[in-house]
């Protein structure tokens, strides 16, 4: 579990976001990447909710210089498989159901599994995890609620995420237990489908810019 941790770490200490993406076009996967990298975000999050997220991933994977590719909303072991066989090299689930968790022990891959109370996350740290998602963030309690959690459950790191953006993502970011936020506003839907990539490298310059 430890180089699993540390390779997740790497990965989410790259940048202070990471995208989460709802793809509908394969096709736009590349250009959104590169996009997204030239802003500063190397790790992207790829959502399965879309019949074209598997071959989005793998183009990702495969063209994109300096990305790396993640699976978001993977639920079950078989998904889990399909999005490591498409590439990627992180994955990112809402929860923490039995059948990921199983997926995820038998797997060279890191999981940011998803935890939304103290239980979930005693839960989950009992089978080995101290770096997890805290989703949905805004709608469980916010950044309020997270720092809540900070003192007792201290050795966890989060990654929140649900309800973030430019405007609250400080107050998570300055917070001892937390490693960085994901958000989708970096890739809006009307901007992806427009294919207005230099729009996104600002937005993603903007997110890198929360650190600074
Ligand atoms: O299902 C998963 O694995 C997810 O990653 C869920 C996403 O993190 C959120 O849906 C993003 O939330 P927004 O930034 O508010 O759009």
């Amino acid at each position: 579990m430890t180089s699993k941790t540390d390779n997740l770490l790497a990965t989410l200490k790259l940048q202070p976001v990471v995208p989460v993406i709802i793809i509908d076009d394969a096709k736009s996967a590349v250009p959104l990447a590169r996009a997204l990298v030239a802003g500063g975000l190397k790790a992207i999050e790829i959502t399965l909710r879309t019949p074209a997220a598997l071959d989005a991933i793998k183009a990702v994977a495969d063209e994109v210089e300096g990305a790396v590719a993640g699976a978001g909303t993977v639920l079950d072991g078989r998904q889990w498989d399909l999005a490591v066989k498409a590439g990627s090299r992180f994955i990112v689930s809402p929860g923490a159901g039995t059948s990921v968790l199983d997926a995820a022990d038998q797997s060279d891959v890191p999981l940011l599994p998803g935890t939304a109370t103290a239980t979930e996350v005693m839960t989950v740290r009992d089978r080995g995890y101290s770096v997890m998602k805290f989703f949905p963030a805004e709608q469980a309690g916010g950044a309020p609620y997270l720092s809540a959690l900070s003192s007792p459950l201290s050795g966890i790191q989060f990654c929140p995420t649900g309800g973030i953006s430019l405007k609250n993502a400080k107050d998570y970011l300055s917070l001892p237990n937390v490693i960085c936020v994901g958000g989708s506003w970096v890739a809006p839907k009307a901007m992806v489908t427009e294919g207005n990539w230099d729009g996104i490298t600002k937005l993603a310059r903007e997110a890198c810019e929360l650190l600074g």
